[in-house]
């Protein structure tokens, strides 16, 4: 699914509407007539039907006048309220409120502060809100008597449609700026918005309703989006071919574990096996070699030259000369964050000439020479913290630039990014950006991460590329989540349930 900043949806408008010759009225007709659904759809269900509609002075706010006729002329009992002069109202919106106003259908101003206490009484006297105060056009931080507004919509405990997008959250990045109203659903328009796709816009925008107002189908198929929404079409499993061998599924070199950490290597052997590639291969310290093996009946265990039972230079010759004999190699789970351990990974990175995956210590071991990555063919599954070392920046920075922070990341190293996160974004310079939406809190269990990365090494020795690899890698690792905490909750799910769920997810 297609994901357009504030620039994007404004272009691809002018164009319908100054190119190929659609009226906008229509646009707005076709938009808050959707709205205008949605919110009869709720008062049918609950069989009420006061209605309050907060507009702004621009077309979002036009999009609530034409919805306040639709729901007038369905027989709900409508009160508009608008946060500006009605004077200054103009083009579209200022069509659709005298239309409004010519029917008799209830409009009031909040321009002081005595107006919002008459706003407060109508506000809890009402079944629903509509929110039409800003949508693509918001290009500032929310004050005065809208910030007061909000804060009485979201202090009313009332159902809220947000249309196009929740008022004060800025469009392109998510964030709110200074305050935004917090949505039951938002009815976006003909495209998903880039600033709802992430948090903290997807906590304000509650449930997502794309709607389509009528922009041509040629425009909406042409453009092209650098950020997409992964869907379950993004990620079909082709159907195998009967006369096939588990040679021709792929063969992958782990290269985890060390004596404090073996969950985590036979987690990440064992996805990338349910995941379906063919042989997986897993280079351990020897000081734990046995332990694996007799946990791990799929997987080829490799027990290395150790220091301490962690990785060291030492072994570094045994894991080139096994990776000559695989497709792909993940390196990262279980390592340990030793100062042997990061040269390990270092003059494994720099001598591989392999598609390699970095997970955990790997990251952790690359954070003060990320540079040594840039030409390799390399896969990052960093999590906000291991981000923050990678980067630089906090992770409260990282969190509130997510956008920002995989571009800059992505165009410096040209590696491909999987930033996990409640919204995983993975990014790749010249293929874009792909946002999951599949995977609940439960999954943030120690082990889930070698899950992933397993998952996604696993179909990157499939043949996938990186991108398509880390795709379908982080939508079905969500999916067998999402699976797995129906049946253990979110509370006692764990890495070994997602695990179990993986060949569900995927025989769907
Ligand atoms: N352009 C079109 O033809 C269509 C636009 N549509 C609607 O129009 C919206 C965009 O409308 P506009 O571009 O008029 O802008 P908005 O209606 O989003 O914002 C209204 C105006 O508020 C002002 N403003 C922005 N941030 C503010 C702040 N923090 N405090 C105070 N004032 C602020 C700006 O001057 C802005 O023009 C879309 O979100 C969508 O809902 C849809 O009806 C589809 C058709
Ligand atoms: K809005």
């Amino acid at each position: 699914m297609k994901i357009v900043s504030n620039g994007e949806m404004r272009e691809i408008e002018s164009i319908a509407i100054n190119t190929v010759g659609l009226p906008s009225v229509c646009l707005m007709e076709n938009a808050g007539r959707a709205v205008a659904e949605h919110a009869a759809e709720y008062l049918f269900s609950c069989k009420r039907k006061n209605i309050v509609i907060l507009c702004g002075k621009g077309n979002n706010g036009g999009d609530g006048f034409v919805a306040a006729r639709y729901l007038f002329n369905k027989g709900f009992d409508v009160k508009v309220f608008v946060v500006s002069n009605i004077g200054l109202i103009s083009g579209d919106a200022k069509k659709n409120l005298d239309i409004i106003i010519n029917m008799g259908i209830y409009v009031a101003e909040i321009l002081q502060k005595e107006q919002l206490k008459f706003f407060e009484k109508n506000i809890k006297e009402s079944d629903l809100v509509i929110d039409a105060l800003y949508g693509t056009g918001l290009d500032r931080e929310v004050s005065g008597i809208s910030k007061d507004a909000i804060d009485i919509v979201n202090g009313s405990g009332k159902y809220v449609i947000s249309v196009d997008i929740p008022s004060g959250i800025n469009g392109d990045n998510g964030k709110v700026e200074g305050c935004a109203v917090k949505a039951n659903v938002t009815v976006t328009m003909q495209f998903m918005k880039k600033g709802i796709a992430v948090y903290p816009g997807v906590d304000y925008a509650g449930k997502v309703i794309v709607a389509d107002i009528g922009i041509p189908r040629n425009l909406v198929d042409n453009i092209q989006c650098r950020y997409n929404m992964i869907s379950q079409d993004d990620v079909v499993l082709p159907k195998r071919a009967r006369n096939t061998h588990k040679g021709d599924y792929g063969k992958l070199l782990v290269v985890a574990g060390s004596k404090n950490m073996t969950g985590a290597a036979a987690l990440c052997a064992m996805s990338a096996i349910k995941t379906g590639c063919g042989i997986v291969k897993l280079a351990v310290p020897k000081a734990i070699q046995g332990i694996m093996q007799s946990s791990l009946r799929e997987i080829i265990t490799y027990g290395l030259d150790d220091k301490d039972g962690a990785f060291y230079l030492g072994s570094v010759d045994e894991v080139l000369k096994l990776a000559n004999t695989v497709d792909a190699v993940a390196i990262g789970p279980g390592l340990t964050n030793s100062c042997d351990v990061r040269e390990f990974v270092k003059e494994v990175i720099l001598r591989l000439e392999k598609p390699l995956v970095l997970d955990a210590d790997a990251l952790n071991a690359i954070s003060d020479s990320v540079d040594m990555i840039i030409g390799k063919d390399v896969i990052l599954t960093p999590h906000i913290g291991e981000m923050s070392r990678l980067s630089g920046g906090s992770a409260n920075e990282i969190n509130d630039n997510i956008y920002e922070t995989v571009e800059k990341f992505i165009s410096k190293y040209k590696a491909t990014l999987v930033l996990k996160g409640s919204r995983t974004v993975i990014g790749n310079d010249t293929e874009g950006i792909y946002i999951n939406c599949t995977g609940n809190p439960g999954m943030a269990t120690a082990g889930s991460g070698d899950v992933l990365t397993g998952m996604i090494s696993s179909f990157l020795v499939q043949g996938l590329k990186e991108v398509k690899a880390a795709i379908y890698g982080v939508y079905y690792h969500g999916k067998a989540g999402d699976m797995a905490s129906e049946r253990y909750g979110e509370y006692g799910l764990t890495a070994t349930n997602i695990l179990e769920y993986i060949p569900y997810v995927m025989k769907m």
